[in-house]
C-alpha cells in the first residue's frame, strides 16, 4: 500500500445476552467500543423456582440492537461476529421450532432458564450416582445445569416436549446455530453445563446411569456431536435470513460461541495493567481473578493445571482461555438480591421519588445517602448491628447446597430510609463477604489468587466495588472499556474472521486499558 494511503477499518460485532436485556457492541480492531445499544428481553415466571423465556423473543431482541450498533458503517467493514448468553436451556422440535417447556403448552416460552430450580429432585438422584463426571463439577452438580433440566423434562413433558424434541441448545449455541445454521456447538457451553469433556469426549455411562440413555442411542445428535473451541469460523458464516434479519451482509464469519461470564473474562483477565502498581503485574495470569457481576456473579480462575475445589465447578479445561484449566465459583443471585432488598423495603417509593428529583439513580442515591449518615466512621460500620445472609436462591459456591435460604439479622421496627440504606449496604457486604469465602476455598485447593478484575452491571456500582476491594483484601482492576463482557464476544467475531490468531487474549491484539481501585484502609475484621 503506497504511503497516505489508509488500510480499510475492521470491525468486529458482539452481541451479549443477559439475564434481562440483550446488549450489543460494534468495535473496532484494537478493542474500542465504537457503538452500543441494549434492548430489554422477556421473562416468566409461571411457578416459584420455574423460570422461563421465548427463543425467539430474545433472537428479535439480537437483530434489535445489531440493526443499532452498525448504523451508518459500511458493512462491509464489517468482519466478524460473536455472541455470548447466560446458560439457559433452548428446546426445538426436529423442524427447528419452538417447544413448550411448560405444563401450560406454551410453546413461545421454549427457555428454562439458567436459574431455574424445578429439576430439585432430579439433581439429587443425579449426584446419589456419584459418577465420576461430578468430580468436574465441584464434586456435586447444581441444578442449574442442563442434565437436570433435560431429565426434568423426560419426567413432565414426555408427550408435548420430550417426544418431539429434535434439539437441545445451550442458548450461546443456540444463537450460532441461528446465525449461521450450523448446529456444531461451543466446547465452552458443553463442558461447563452438559458434562462434555474436552479431552474424552461424552461419557456413555453417565446419561445411561441417570435415565438419559436416549442421547447415547442417538450418538448424541439432539445435544451436540459437533464440538468447536470458542471463536471457531463456523459454517459459510451468516446465512442469507439471518443477515437479513441482523441488517448485516450475508457471508460474515460467525464464531462458535461463550456462556456471558466467559466472556466477561475473557473480556478482562489478560488486561494490561502496567503502570498501576499492581502486584498482578511481575505475576503470572492465574494470580487474576475476573468476577462477573450482573443477576449473578461468576468468579472465574484459571490455572496451567486441574486443582479440584469442592463445591467450585470445574475444573473446566479449554473452556475460556485455550490451553488452561478455568474453576468458576459463582453467587446465583447478586444483582437480582440487591433489587430484591431494596425494591420490598417499605421505603422504596421515597428512595425512587427522592432519587428521580435528583435525576439520579437508586443505587447513587442510596450511595449518596450512606456518606451522609456515616457521620466520622467508615460507611462499613453502619452495619455493625445488621446482617444478610445472601443465598435467597441456595449457595452455589462453596457450599453447594440450593437448599440454603437468605437470613436478615439484627431488624428493628424502623422501616425509614435510613434503614433501607443500611439494608442495601449489608446485602452488598454480604455478597461481597461471600466472594472472599470463594477465593478462600480456591486458594486453600491450590489457587494464589492476588488481585481481582470486576465487570458486568454491578461493577458501575462504586459502592460494591469498594466493598470487594476491602471485604477480600485485594484491589480490584475495573476496565476502562465497562462493556467488557462485549469487548469478549467481539473477540470471538475477530478470531473467527481470521484477522486475530486466536482468542487468548496475549496474542490478540485487543487490550483492555484499566483502573484501579484500591483496598481502603477499613478493618473488616469486626465483622469476619
Ligand atoms: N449503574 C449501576 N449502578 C448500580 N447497579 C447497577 C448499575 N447498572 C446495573 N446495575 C445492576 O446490575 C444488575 C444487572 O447487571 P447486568 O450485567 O446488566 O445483568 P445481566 O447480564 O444478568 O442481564 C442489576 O441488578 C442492576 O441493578
Ligand atoms: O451460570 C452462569 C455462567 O456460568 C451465569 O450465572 C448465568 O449465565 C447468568 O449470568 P448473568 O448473571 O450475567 O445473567
Amino acid at each position: 500500500m503506497s504511503g497516505g494511503e489508509q488500510k480499510p477499518k475492521r470491525y468486529y460485532v458482539g452481541v451479549d445476552v443477559g439475564t434481562g436485556s440483550v446488549r450489543a457492541a460494534l468495535v473496532d480492531q484494537s478493542g474500542v467500543l465504537l457503538a452500543f445499544a441494549d434492548h430489554p428481553i422477556e421473562k416468566w415466571e409461571p411457578q416459584f423456582n420455574h423460570h422461563e423465556q421465548s427463543s425467539e423473543d430474545i433472537w428479535a431482541a439480537c437483530c434489535v440492537v445489531t440493526k443499532k450498533v452498525v448504523q451508518g458503517i459500511d458493512l462491509n467493514q464489517i468482519r466478524g461476529l460473536g455472541f455470548d448468553a447466560t446458560c439457559s436451556l433452548v428446546v426445538l422440535d426436529k423442524q427447528f421450532h419452538p417447544l413448550p417447556v411448560n405444563h401450560e403448552g406454551d410453546s413461545c416460552r421454549n427457555v428454562i432458564m439458567w436459574l431455574d430450580h424445578r429439576a430439585v429432585s432430579q439433581v439429587n438422584r443425579i449426584n446419589e450416582t456419584k459418577h465420576s463426571v461430578l468430580q468436574y463439577v465441584g464434586g456435586v452438580m447444581s441444578v442449574e445445569m442442563q442434565a437436570p433440566k433435560l431429565l426434568w423434562l423426560k419426567e413432565n413433558l414426555r408427550e408435548t416436549c420430550w417426544d418431539k424434541a429434535g434439539h437441545f441448545f445451550d442458548l450461546p449455541d443456540f444463537l450460532s446455530w441461528k446465525a449461521t445454521g450450523v448446529t456444531a456447538r461451543s466446547l465452552c457451553s458443553l463442558v461447563c453445563k452438559w458434562t462434555y469433556s474436552a479431552e474424552k469426549g461424552w461419557d456413555d455411562s453417565f446419561w445411561k446411569m441417570v435415565g438419559l440413555e436416549d442421547f447415547v442411542a442417538d450418538n448424541y445428535s439432539k445435544i451436540g456431536n459437533q464440538v468447536l473451541p470458542p471463536g471457531a469460523s463456523l459454517g459459510n458464516g451468516l446465512t442469507p435470513e439471518a443477515a437479513r434479519d441482523l441488517g448485516l451482509l450475508p457471508g460474515i464469519a460467525v464464531a462458535a460461541s461463550l456462556i456471558d461470564a466467559h466472556a466477561g473474562g475473557l473480556g478482562v483477565i489478560g488486561a494490561d495493567v502496567r503502570g498501576h502498581g499492581l502486584v498482578c503485574e511481575g505475576q503470572p495470569v492465574t494470580s487474576r481473578l475476573a468476577v462477573i457481576c450482573g443477576t449473578s456473579s461468576c468468579h472465574m480462575g484459571i490455572s496451567k493445571d486441574p486443582i479440584f475445589v469442592p463445591g467450585v465447578w470445574g475444573p473446566y479445561f479449554s473452556a475460556m482461555v485455550p490451553g488452561f484449566w478455568l474453576n468458576e465459583g459463582g453467587q446465583s443471585v447478586t444483582g437480582k438480591l440487591i433489587d430484591h432488598m431494596v425494591q420490598g423495603h417499605a421505603a422504596f417509593p421515597e428512595l425512587q421519588a427522592k432519587a428521580t428529583a435528583r435525576c439520579q439513580s437508586i443505587y447513587a442515591y442510596l450511595n449518596s445517602h450512606l456518606d451522609l449518615i456515616k457521620k466520622a466512621q467508615p460507611v462499613g460500620f453502619l452495619t455493625v448491628d445488621l446482617h444478610v445472609w445472601p443465598d435467597f436462591h441456595g449457595n452455589r459456591s462453596p457450599l453447594a447446597d440450593l437448599t440454603l435460604k437468605g437470613m436478615v439479622t439484627g431488624l428493628t421496627l424502623s422501616q425509614d430510609l435510613d434503614d433501607l440504606a443500611i439494608l442495601y449496604l449489608a446485602t452488598v457486604q454480604a455478597i461481597a463477604l461471600g466472594t472472599r469465602f470463594i477465593i478462600e476455598a480456591m486458594e486453600a485447593a491450590g489457587h494464589s489468587i492476588s488481585t481481582l478484575f470486576l465487570c458486568g452491571g454491578l461493577s458501575k456500582n462504586p459502592l460494591f466495588v469498594q466493598m470487594h476491594a476491602d471485604i477480600t483484601g485485594m484491589p480490584v482492576v475495573l476496565s476502562q472499556e465497562v462493556e467488557s463482557v462485549l469487548v469478549g464476544a467481539a473477540i470471538l467475531g475477530a478470531c473467527a474472521s481470521g484477522d486475530f490468531a486466536s482468542v487468548q487474549t496475549d496474542s490478540c491484539v485487543f487490550k483492555t486499558n484499566t483502573c484501579k481501585w484500591p483496598v481502603e484502609s477499613c478493618d473488616y475484621s469486626p465483622f469476619l
